[in-house]
């Protein structure tokens, strides 16, 4: 039986720890606040993030960090992107030598823009055939509904990534491999910016054309910005690209949508913040993969224009302006 620790109880941590208890393993799930990892073992549910799904007793809670790794074969990481160098920090000295390092984190970090597994890399000094990530079309919610979805593995060891795709794969949970780490996690970094302006459309109160072209010209920049870090130009007509790209810009479920709608209905990035607990990553990764793409020369239009509204006080009418005057070019 594979023993995994998920670091992080937040909706996508707890619900994949239910994916792996599901999928036979043994699962220890590290919550921050010792009352909520009280709360999800003695009630078989995590109240503040998955109300009224029931966790498989295979799920054992706690808020101790040393419990949760000691002798696991997988640590998975599931808290925000921004917080991971200082979480991870904190965690090292207790990652059990050979176990493999799966982040479930879709963001780029500001200041390095580094991948999350780059990141892993650097804080745990792991070789990068340790390090694994997942991403695909994979709203928490549905996946903990066992509604059927699909995603990735992306790892260079294709012996650790088929090692993890057997430990997840259950009836409603399906995984393909992948060794191409940098096309999967930059296709789950930029969907999140786009699904923004897709929100930001939206509550502008445009329709599916609108949807449907910022969805593709989104992919186009992704797959640009891909081809300049040495991605895999497949991966993007794939799971963790477009897949990912069209469920988060056309779900009320995403974070990232949801955030960007309120914008485009005319409130302030901080008033949006105020109203909600949850990650919604693409508002800070905007800037790193602005500032990625800069340093690579790669046109970016649509993560400029999410930039400008969320950080620097453009308003979203001005934004779709903008984008619609640009110079005209062949596709
Ligand atoms: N929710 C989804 O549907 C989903 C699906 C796929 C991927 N993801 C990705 O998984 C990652 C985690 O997302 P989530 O949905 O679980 O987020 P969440 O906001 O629901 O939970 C975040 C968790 O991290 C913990 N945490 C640790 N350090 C923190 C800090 N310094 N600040 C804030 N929280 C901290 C929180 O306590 C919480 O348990 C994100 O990168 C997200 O993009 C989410
Ligand atoms: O709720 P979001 O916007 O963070 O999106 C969740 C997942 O990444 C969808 O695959």
């Amino acid at each position: 039986m594979t023993r995994t620790a998920v670091l992080g109880a937040g909706s996508w941590g707890t619900t994949f720890a239910k994916v792996l208890a599901d999928a036979g393993c043994d699962v220890h799930l590290f919550a921050r606040r010792p009352e909520l990892a009280k709360a999800i073992t003695e009630d078989g549910e995590n109240r503040d993030y998955l109300p009224g799904v029931r966790l498989p007793d295979a799920v054992r809670a706690t808020a101790d960090a040393a419990e949760a790794l000691l002798g696991v074969d997988v640590v998975v990481l599931a808290v925000p992107s921004q917080s991971l160098r200082h979480n991870l920090t904190e965690w090292r000295a207790l990652l059990p030598g050979d176990a493999t390092l799966l982040s479930l984190m879709k963001g780029i970090e500001l200041g390095t823009t580094k991948r999350m597994s780059e990141v892993v890399c650097e804080v745990t000094g792991a070789g990068s055939d340790r390090v694994a990530a997942l991403s695909g079309p994979n709203l928490a919610r549905e996946i903990a509904a066992e509604q059927p979805a699909a995603t990735v593995i992306a790892c260079t060891d294709a012996d650790r990534a088929a090692a993890l795709q057997a430990a997840c794969h259950t009836g409603y949970f399906r995984p393909y491999t992948n060794p191409d780490l940098i096309g999967c996690e930059l296709g789950g970094a930029v969907k999140n910016v786009i699904a923004l302006a897709c929100g930001i459309a939206a509550g502008l109160g445009f329709g599916d054309n609108t949807r449907a072209s910022l969805i593709t010209r989104g992919l186009a920049e992704t797959a640009r910005l891909g081809a300049a870090l040495g991605a895999e130009p497949a991966t993007f007509a794939g799971l963790a690209g477009l897949g990912d790209l069209v469920a988060t810009c056309s779900s009320p479920l995403s974070r990232n949508r949801t955030f960007g709608e309120k914008l485009g209905q005319g409130l302030s990035v901080e008033q949006v913040q105020r109203s909600t607990r949850q990650t919604a990553e693409g508002v800070k990764s905007c800037r790193s993969v602005l500032d990625l793409a800069r340093a690579h020369g790669v046109d970016v239009p649509i993560t400029e224009a999410v930039v400008r509204v969320c950080h620097e006080g453009e308003s979203a009418a001005r934004m779709v302006r903008e984008i619609m005057s640009r110079e005209a070019k062949p596709e």
